[in-house]
């Protein structure tokens, strides 16, 4: 087997003494999409600011492949809306780019021609592509989305992480996207990995195919882009959300896992 992209060993990162992640450790594979799933404030923004180098871990390393070029989509960007700036010109920053590379990426994530529009005129979904469109800019063997899909409704979802199932087959890339839904994750996930503080379970996602119960939940259009993830915790969690060893195992599964009905 290839050597991981990317990897993190016992990786713990604390802000003012307070741990915020506790020896994660995990790899990714070249061409391989994980997603991380986790509660609100539960370290998945602090995991990738600590891949990207951005965030010093306290302990722990983290291991990136010779040369790597990483793609980052971040889950908000503030625009000075007092300066104006161009799609083309926003895409041109902080690397200039040829207009034939900004047109063949534009047109890739489904905006084609907004090249002279405003970026403060952009509409969410819009705005949110025009990001992934200079991430693919980077040529990236890695592309990292920070929570992309927040605000699109389902339908929405699901061609957003249909576009991310092409940009990982024509580019070969491998994709770490993080998700603050526990349950429904991209179906083309190889692997999911539950966060909270540390790593809670990992596992792949059980692609629902049938079940009207399930399509009732996705809704129709969906053309199984979506998926649920199983939650196997083998430990508990207390009050303060702190990990327990053990067999009680029940807790942590009740309080993770949805009634579908
Ligand atoms: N720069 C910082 N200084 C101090 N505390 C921080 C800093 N960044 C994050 N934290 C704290 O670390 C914890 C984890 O934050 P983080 O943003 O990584 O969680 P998250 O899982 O991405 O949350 P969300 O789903 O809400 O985006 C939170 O309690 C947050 O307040």
């Amino acid at each position: 087997m290839s050597a991981p992209l990317l990897s993190t060993r016992d990786l713990t990162v604390q802000f003012e003494g307070l741990p915020v992640l506790q020896n994660v450790s995990l790899d990714i594979a070249r061409g391989e999409i994980v997603t991380v799933v986790g509660p609100n404030g539960s370290g998945k923004s602090t995991l990738l600011k600590a891949l990207l180098g951005t965030v010093p871990p306290e302990s722990g390393s983290v291991q990136r492949a010779p040369a790597i070029s990483i793609g980052y989509v971040p889950q908000k960007l503030a625009l000075d809306a007092s300066l104006p700036i161009s799609v083309a010109r926003f895409l041109s920053l902080p690397k200039r780019q040829s207009a034939a590379r900004i047109a063949a990426q534009l047109d890739r994530v489904g905006v084609a021609g907004l090249q002279s529009h405003p970026m403060q005129g952009l509409s969410g979904g819009q705005f949110q592509r025009v990001l992934l469109a200079r991430a693919l800019l980077m040529s990236p063997d890695l592309l990292i989305l920070d929570e992309a899909t927040q605000g699109l409704d389902q339908p929405g979802v699901a061609r957003f992480y249909r576009l991310i199932e092409e940009v990982r087959r024509d580019m070969g890339c491998a994709v770490l996207m993080v998700s603050h839904d526990l349950h429904v994750v991209m179906s083309a996930s190889d692997r999911v990995i539950c966060l909270n503080g540390h790593v809670c379970c990992q596992g792949t996602p059980h692609v629902v195919r049938s079940a009207p119960e399930y399509r009732a939940l996705f809704g129709l259009g969906t053309e199984g882009t979506l998926a649920l993830y199983q939650h196997e915790h083998d430990h508990a969690h207390d009050a303060e959300g702190t990990h327990i060893h053990g067999p009680d195992c029940a807790h942590a599964k009740a309080t993770l896992e949805h009634s579908h009905d």
